[in-house]
């Protein structure tokens, strides 16, 4: 097999894509080091609203569309992405060939004094603006006050630390990638908070035609990681929609089974919908799917096609 000689890697220009980007840009080049591997970072709109949920200013797919752009036109190869952020469609002709192994999926309970949610006393304020985290936090624990925390994740962190909260939730990955791990006072348990699929996972973005790419990028995927993301995305593909809603999947593994669990929930968790599989890992597409077919039988659908008001998670 030929090597590469030159790689760019399209990336946002937030502190955690670049990380990300710098990140995969690490491993190339310890797996081609005659390689020159390069950063081509993009301040866009996504950005400039500072890691704000990009459904709100007109859908996921909106700031992954200027990196396709680069890519589209050659200025790069690869683009690297938070998977949870890639729509579940990417639009042809694109391909996401690459998962890579995945981080920690749980979110995370930050708090200057308390070390887990369920020492918050009752009143207590905690903040996200994810309606996934919001519903399952009232599902779980009534007695707290839910209030919006919106900006990236230093932003996030300095207004907890302002005093306007009593702890924030924020995904785990995120926070060890930029080195504030030890803001994280207890991980939040799965069940009490149902990962958003992809979370914690980096998928790479390439033209469909590159096969030459794909081939060189083959050593970075993580193939559990990607039956896991592969159900978890199928959920999301059958419950549809370009808006962001109280919607969980998650997938993990147990010896040569896949467990995809997911749930639809009323924001405020009047009603909580939840749904489960288990099947053989080559099937993760199909359990994701059927795990998502019993959500709408349920009555998820009617949930998802009132909240067309895009959120963030
Ligand atoms: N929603 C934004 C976002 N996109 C990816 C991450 C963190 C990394 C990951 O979960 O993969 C975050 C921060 C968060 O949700 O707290």
């Amino acid at each position: 097999m030929s090597t590469p000689k030159k790689l760019v890697i399209a990336t946002r220009a937030s502190r955690l894509a670049l990380w990300q980007a710098e990140h995969v840009r690490d491993r190339l080049r310890a797996l081609y080091p005659d390689c020159q591997v390069e950063l081509l970072s993009m301040s866009t709109k996504g950005d400039r609203i500072l890691d704000r949920s990009l459904s709100k200013i007109g859908g996921k797919g909106l700031f992954i569309k200027e990196l396709e752009t680069a890519l589209l036109d050659g200025r790069a190869d690869l683009a690297v992405h938070s998977l949870k952020d890639v729509p579940y469609d990417v639009p042809a002709p694109f391909a996401l060939p690459v998962i890579m192994e995945r981080d920690d999926p749980r979110d995370a309970f930050v708090s200057n004094h308390y070390a887990s949610l369920a020492d918050l006393p009752h009143g207590a304020v905690v903040g996200t603006s994810s309606l996934r985290r919001e519903s399952q936090l009232r599902e779980r624990f009534a007695h707290l006050t839910i209030k919006p925390l919106r900006g990236n994740l230093d932003t996030r962190l300095a207004k907890l630390d302002a005093g306007e909260f009593d702890a924030i939730i924020l995904a785990t990955a995120g926070l060890k990638r930029l080195g504030l791990a030890e803001r994280i006072r207890s991980s939040i348990a799965i069940d009490d908070s149902l990962p958003s699929a992809g979370q914690g996972a980096l998928g790479i973005e390439t033209h469909a035609d590159r096969q030459d790419l794909q081939a060189w990028l083959a050593p970075l995927v993580c193939q559990a990681s990607t039956y896991r993301a592969q159900a978890e995305r199928a959920v999301t593909r059958v419950l549809g929609g370009s808006c962001q809603v109280p919607l969980a999947a998650y997938a993990e593994i147990e010896g040569d089974q896949l467990w995809v669990r997911a749930l639809v929930a009323e924001p405020d968790a009047s009603v909580v919908y939840r749904a489960e599989a288990r099947g053989p890992l080559a099937s993760a597409e199909a359990l994701g799917q059927q795990v998502g077919e019993d959500l709408l039988q349920q009555g998820a659908d009617e949930i998802l096609a009132r909240l067309s008001i895009p959120t963030e998670d």
